[in-house]
């Protein structure tokens, strides 16, 4: 490997660093341009920039499961680091593509990972950010960037007031040192380059960094916020299989139950039932669904909604024929009998690590389930963290992340049934509602093919969330 000295002079003699007046992007004149686009031509220099890269990250001791170059020029860099150090790479695409997957990242990963992020060269920092965001949409974590030229304008204290390491192999200022030291350049364009850097820095420290002006939380984010093990499996669920969509089962025979369940697991994040309208329960039906619910990755949520004193609903929830709380990961309850009635279900679920959601809203025509109600409702689950886990809902109704809403009520066109359910489109409930999840029921299960339709309301739920991010 070359040292730092050989490395700035190939590259000056290559012309990837020039002198002279150049339109940045920014529309600034600067008398120097880095253009590392040329390196590729080069595979020596190639090999060494990518060596200097990777020694400077092993140095620091970064930890990082993966590293993604910054599109396009650092991306052959990545590679070279990837390849020789056995390093997984990903890649991220500028725009998703418009067939296929869609993806935005390609490669392997899973959410939580660290990804090292690699760069040729660093302005203000807002390349760098941008991957950083394309990867935390995706939930993966970065902490760390790499990059060959720190053009010293504020990009390093940007990046760390994202919470960014900037890790850098040579500043504008050592390399014109060393350029000097060469003969390649003379003092006049040393210090016409120095009065640049000063007079030419982007950092603004009265600027808000980028997380505190952020209000949408990501998966990712809200799950790591959760302290009951369901909400946060749950929004990891919805991260992984990229959906934030509820089927609601609402059929009558077990073998249809199964159907669904096994046909439409894939699509969905949690699976609601009725089980009281299933004409041929049992426990066999009860054992398959759980498999399923296993195979799929699904949450299952029975739909009972519970009302009584506390006393009766400890047996309806622990007892009876269908013995729900084996069974059933949520259940949900009214208000309407007062606090007794989440200290009941309580008492039975806790200890199985189940969890409620309140009904603090109803998606029917004329419901009473609103204003007071809605806020009482409210302060009932925010008293009882350890078990409610968030609302059946019409809107946001919690600033708490952890908190989880749940819209039933939902098709593809807005609509009022015959019996007064009315519809909301999944854009509608995501973007303006700011509700998590979309419970679809009947634009599912009596769609021509209800595996298509649970596809679209899958990819429709999921942009109107990503969308929240743009
Ligand atoms: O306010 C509420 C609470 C629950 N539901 C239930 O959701 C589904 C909706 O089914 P669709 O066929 O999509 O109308 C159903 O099981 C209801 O019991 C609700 O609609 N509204």
């Amino acid at each position: 490997m070359a040292n730092l000295k050989d490395l700035a002079i190939q590259l000056f003699d290559i012309q990837a660093v020039k002198f002279g007046t150049f339109t940045l992007k920014s529309g600034i004149s600067s008398p120097v341009y880095f253009d590392l686009r040329v390196i590729v031509s080069y595979p020596k220099i190639m090999r060494s920039v990518s060596e200097f890269m990777w020694k400077a990250v092993k140095d620091a001791e970064c930890e990082y499961a993966s590293i993604c170059g910054v599109p396009y020029t650092a991306l052959p860099i990545a590679t070279c680091m990837s390849a020789d150090h056995d390093i997984p790479m990903l890649i991220r695409r500028k725009e998703a593509k418009g067939y296929g997957t869609k993806k935005i990242i390609e490669g392997h990963f899973s959410a939580g990972d660290k990804c090292l992020i690699a760069e040729d060269v660093v302005t203000s920092g807002s390349s760098v950010l941008e991957t950083v965001k394309s990867l935390q949409d995706e939930g993966l974590v970065v902490t760390d960037a790499v990059v060959l030229l720190d053009r010293e304008q504020g990009g390093s204290k940007r990046l760390a007031q994202n919470n960014i390491r900037l890790h850098s192999i040579c500043s504008i200022s050592k390399l014109m040192l060393i350029l000097l030291e060469a003969g390649k350049v003379d003092q006049k364009m040393v210090n016409q380059v120095q009065k640049f850097i000063t007079e030419n820095n982007t950092f603004n420290p009265e600027a808000k960094p980028a997380e505190e002006v952020k209000k949408v939380l990501t998966y990712v984010e809200r799950a790591a916020q959760c302290t009951h093990p369901l909400s946060k499996r749950l929004f990891s669920i919805m991260q992984e299989k990229r959906t934030n969509l509820a089927l609601s089962a609402d059929v009558n025979t077990a073998a249809e139950l199964i159907q669904m369940a096994d046909s439409i697991g894939p699509y969905i994040c949690v699976l609601k039932t009725h089980i009281d309208i299933i004409e041929d329960f049992s426990a066999d039906l009860i054992q398959k669904l759980s498999s399923l619910a296993a195979k799929h990755n699904f949450i299952i949520f029975e739909d009972r909604k519970f009302a009584d004193i506390g006393n009766t609903v400890k047996q309806q929830y622990g007892g009876g024929m269908y013995r729900i709380s084996e069974w059933a990961d949520i259940i949900n309850a009214h208000a309407v009998p007062g606090p007794g009635i989440i200290q009941g279900l309580k008492e039975v679920g806790a200890t199985k690590n189940r969890a409620c959601l309140m009904l603090a809203q109803m998606s029917s025509k004329g419901t009473l389930a609103k204003d007071t109600y809605t806020a009482e409702s409210v302060k009932m689950a925010e008293g009882n963290k350890d078990f409610v886990i968030g609302f059946i809902c019409t809107e946001k109704l919690s600033s708490d992340p952890a908190m989880l809403h749940m819209t039933p009520g939902v098709q593809l066109s807005a609509g009022v049934d015959g019996l007064g359910q009315q519809y909301l489109t999944p854009q509608e409930v995501i973007t303006n509602r700011e509700s998590d999840v979309i419970i679809v029921g009947r634009g599912i299960t009596q769609s021509a093919n209800p595996m298509q339709a649970a596809k679209e309301y899958q990819e429709a739920g999921f942009l109107a969330y990503q969308a929240l991010f743009n």
